[in-house]
């Protein structure tokens, strides 16, 4: 024990304030030890900016409120804490007391408050646990061993932890000049209790930090993390609005804004100053912290103005430590909650999740952005250069490239024989029969009693948000599909691909919610996502398809990290990518998942009105409790120069008065601010499609039908006879190592080959040998799929396939390892 008196001694009247806590912890401490708690780096420039920052903060008193009880209580990661409020990682409580952060965690506990337990704990994570039914998340230093980490981490994981907070401010200590002249080095019975006792000298932080911790951390540390373990990630050490979109980009569930407590770069900004711009970019896609300088319930409260969700207390807890041992520990936090409680009643704040930036005065001068300062220009020179990294981070995420890249290599190399677009095969359109159909449907209008002026505006005006031809859909899905949906559950739309993205608007409301997708899966539902920031976790898909049980493994682990499955994204026919098609049993089994834990299926299924054969039923016609949401697309049925899609959303929607509206109606809503309504001539164009036909596109589409089922097989022959063995059928693994399924329909199918298929690879095919196709990995929202091939054959001739199949032998078996086998 380092500090000078008896630690749990009387602690005399209580202190009324924090500052008055770490007054009397002065006096209590080793000078030594005083210096490397208290201390920052450099001239301390970052250490006082925390402070001052606080210190001009001004709140706006609010009065005649009612604000009797305002509610402190917060939820984070899907945990509820009982004031936003909670114990930074901080190394050795031993230094303190020697119950050290045992004596913490009771506290914290007993106010319903978190800790964040460092790297460096001088008690065990197990005593640790045992001390507290709050929350605890680990502090992460990744070691150049990254043995030991994982080691770390594990332990903790089984004590209980609930997060991991990586630290990523500390590529190396920041220079502490009180450390170095006091040549510090911690007493010998101080040792981080959870890390190899052997092996190591820990007696000098600075020393330990140079030759143990990874100094080259780079994003992919995040990936690590997360195939590390299963809780959820946040970053501790973010400063910038940059780091946070790339934060956010890597996938973390929270962000942590701080300078380490002025430890680290003296100079960096004061972690209020940088919050501010760092909540703006997040709009509360995950959940955002903030230390650094927190002494008051005010200052808690001008964070969450500032945009925090919490923020997490640091060296004070040390001094409640050193004063008075947990008791102390519990005085600090409750002084530091009773006054945001008297901060929010003065201010009018009812809740803790109200607090806003209405609260603040504006800022003082001292706080405005230098005139000169890049991130926030005032005026654009012209002409006007952006930087890529102050726009939305989906334009940088390649998801939204993978389309260009393709169309870019087809036009490059307008020769080659292109497996790579998913586009129906053009002989079947004739140019004079759209006439026919808008015709068609203007003459059902009339047949319906509508006066020449009511379709003269059916045709020439915007039209009604949710669409012109609900009924017509709605006839066309009871005679073909057997699913009795009315007409105002459908909201007509710019192709499927407006019908993911309305739908994910409404659904997701928040960091907390997930989407499930099947994967490999369709890029247009992950970028859909990746604009509306919402996270996607993939549920791998086997060989016969996706199997419900995973779908609810997958559900329980979302559950299990404090986030909410949404949703599930499925195409059931002849999916796209691997064309793969749900049995029966299976679709069934997952309606059972589905309605087992709330979860919404969001149905896409664009191939089966123009593949052979009879279809399974849809998911919606199986579906007897609206647990599905049915995609519609017209573009492979009818044709997709019209861009006409639908959805079909028949769930309730209760608001808290008790009255309902449909999905559909909120997701016509959505629609009104992005497309206002699908264009009159395509709804008309297709309905009239849809008449000709009594509503049966399966009998208008035969011919087509019967053509992609027959390029389907011509596709298959050639790999037969090229690569002998390799389909599915044959249960030895060949020796020239390619094999492909053989879906019952639909346009694609996928070819595994013995080498990276990736753009390097793509581009070498084009270039020299005539052939595209499209690398399997783009389909993969994680990693997956790089020696596998995804082949198109719709938009082919027979010959063209065999030209192209012939094209494609030959590239890989010159890309082909010689030992393939
Ligand atoms: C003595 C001490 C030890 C610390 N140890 C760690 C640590 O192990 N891991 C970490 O991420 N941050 C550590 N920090 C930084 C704190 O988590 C936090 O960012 C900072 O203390 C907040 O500022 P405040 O002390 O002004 O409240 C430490 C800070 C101090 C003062």
């Amino acid at each position: 024990m380092t500090g000078r008196d008896q630690p749990t001694a009387p602690i005399g009247p209580l202190p009324l304030s924090i500052a008055e806590y770490a007054e009397r912890a002065r006096s209590r401490t080793d000078p030594g030890v005083w210096d490397f708690i208290e201390g920052g780096a450099g001239g301390e420039r970052t250490l006082a900016a925390n402070r001052e920052a606080f210190e001009r903060v001004r709140l706006r008193p609010r009065v005649l409120t009612g604000t009797a009880e305002p509610d402190l209580s917060t939820t984070i990661l899907g945990r509820r804490w009982a004031a936003p409020l909670g114990v930074a990682p901080l190394a050795y409580h031993t230094l303190m007391h020697p119950d050290g952060e045992v004596a913490t965690a009771r506290a914290a506990g007993a106010a319903g408050l978190p800790v964040v337990v460092s790297t460096f704990a001088g008690r065990s994570f197990e005593d640790i646990a045992q001390a507290t039914d709050s929350p605890l998340w680990l502090q992460v230093y990744c070691f150049r061993d990254r043995g030991t980490t994982l080691r770390l981490i594990q332990r903790a994981e089984r004590a209980g932890f609930e997060a991991l907070v990586l630290t990523v401010d500390t590529p190396r200590l920041g220079r502490r000049l009180r450390d170095l002249r006091n040549e510090f080095r911690l007493p010998p019975h101080i040792t981080p209790a959870n890390l190899p006792a052997e092996g190591a000298d820990y007696s000098s932080p600075s020393a330990h930090s140079r030759t143990e911790m990874d100094p080259g951390l780079d994003w992919s540390v995040i990936a690590w993390l997360r195939s590390a373990s299963r809780l959820p990630v946040l970053v501790k050490g973010i400063l910038t609005a940059e780091d946070a979109e790339r934060a956010i980009a890597a996938g973390v569930d929270g962000i942590v804004v701080s300078n380490h407590g002025g430890r680290q770069l003296d100079g960096a900004p004061a972690a209020l100053d940088a919050l501010a711009g760092i909540a703006t970019a997040v709009r509360g896609r995950c959940a955002l912290l903030v230390d650094g300088g927190v002494r008051t319930g005010a200052d808690v409260l001008a964070s969450l103005a500032s945009g925090a969700d919490a923020v997490l207390l640091g060296r004070p807890v040390l001094h409640g430590l050193a004063v008075g041992g947990g008791d102390g520990v519990r005085h600090v936090l409750d002084l530091a909650v009773g006054e945001l409680a008297e901060a929010m009643s003065l201010t009018g704040t009812p809740s803790a999740a109200r607090a806003d930036s209405a609260l603040l005065t504006a800022p003082a001068p001292a706080a405005a952005p230098p005139a000169s300062s890049p991130a926030v220009p005032t005026t654009l020179s012209a002409p006007a250069v952006l930087r890529r990294a102050d726009l939305h981070a989906s334009v940088s995420d390649p998801v939204l490239d993978t389309m260009n890249f393709l169309n870019e290599i087809t036009g490059r190399f307008p020769d080659a024989v292109s497996f790579a677009p998913g586009r129906p095969y053009e002989e079947f359109f004739e140019t004079e029969e759209v006439f026919g159909h808008i015709r068609r449907y203007l003459d059902h209008l009339a047949a319906g009693h509508a006066s020449p002026e009511a379709i003269r505006t059916a045709l020439y005006q915007y039209g009604p948000t949710a669409g012109l031809i609900r009924d017509v859909i709605a006839d066309s899905l009871r005679v073909e599909e057997g699913m009795d949906v009315p007409a105002a559950s459908i909201v007509v739309t710019v192709g499927a691909q407006e019908a993911m993205l309305l739908v994910l608007r409404a659904l997701f409301a928040g960091p907390q919610d997930v989407l499930l997708v099947a994967s490999p899966c369709y890029v247009g539902i992950t970028g859909a996502a990746r604009l509306l920031d919402i996270p996607v976790r993939p549920v791998e898909e086997r060989a016969g398809g996706i199997e419900p049980a995973d779908v609810e493994t997958a559900v329980r682990a979302e559950l299990a990290a404090g986030r909410r499955p949404r949703a599930f994204y499925i195409v059931p026919d002849h999916s796209n990518p691997t064309g793969s098609t749900m049995s029966r049993e299976a679709r069934q089994e997952l309606l059972d998942v589905a309605r087992r834990y709330g979860l919404l299926l969001l149905e896409d299924s664009p191939y089966r009105m123009v593949s052979a054969g009879r279809q399974l039923p849809t998911l919606k016609a199986l579906d007897q409790d609206r647990l599905v949401v049915h995609l519609g697309s017209y573009s492979k049925s009818v044709f997709p120069g019209a861009r006409v899609g639908f959805v079909v959303a028949d769930q309730i929607v209760r608001n808290e008065s008790g009255g309902e509206s449909l999905l559909a109606d909120e997701l016509a809503k959505i629609k009104s601010m992005v497309t206002v309504n699908t264009p009159a001539l395509s709804q008309a164009a297709v309905a009239g499609a849809l008449l000709a036909v009594g509503g049966r596109l399966a009998d208008r589409n035969a011919p087509a039908a019967k053509h992609y089922g027959e390029a389907l097989r011509v596709t298959l022959d050639q790999l037969e006879k090229h690569f002998p063995g390799g389909g599915p059928e044959s249960p030895e693994r060949p020796a020239h190592g390619v094999r492909w399924n053989a879906p019952s329909g639909g346009f694609f199918l996928s070819v595994r080959v013995p080498f990276t298929a990736d753009n390097t690879a793509l581009l070498r095919s084009a270039g020299e040998h005539g052939v595209v196709w499209t690398p399997m990995s783009y389909f993969y929202p994680e990693a997956g799929g790089d020696r596998e091939i995804r082949l198109s054959f719709s938009y082919l001739g027979h010959d063209r396939i065999e030209e192209g199949i012939g094209r494609l032998a030959a590239f890989i078996r010159e890309q082909s390892p010689a030992d393939a086998g």
